[in-house]
């Protein structure tokens, strides 16, 4: 498993609205879609991403809401990973 290397992209990720979890090595964000079919939509696209990648998000769905946690299992902590792809869910996020 890769430890984070790359310490600017981590720092573009919190410019763009990801946090780190206070009480756990985990970044987190909220996406907001106009429709549960938007907001579904996207998830779909990352799923296929993630399981490419096989590395899977922690998240929940209210209508056009989803809240987003990614943490390496694995590893206990953050890791490359999660900063692609945290990067992949604000590309096709738009
Ligand atoms: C066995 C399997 O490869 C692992 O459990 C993978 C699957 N997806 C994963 N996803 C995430 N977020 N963290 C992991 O450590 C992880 N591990």
């Amino acid at each position: 498993m890769q430890p984070l290397k790359d310490r600017s992209a981590l720092e573009a990720l919190l410019a763009a609205d990801w946090a780190i979890q206070d009480d756990r090595d985990a970044l987190q964000k909220t996406f907001r879609f106009k429709s549960f079919v938007e907001a579904f939509g996207w998830m779909t696209r990352v799923a296929l991403h993630a399981e490419k990648m096989n590395h899977h998000p922690e998240w929940a769905n209210v209508y056009g809401t989803v809240e987003v946690t990614l943490s390496t299992h694995d590893a206990g902590g953050l890791t490359e990973l999660d900063v692609s792809l945290a990067q992949v869910m604000d590309k096709l996020a738009g």
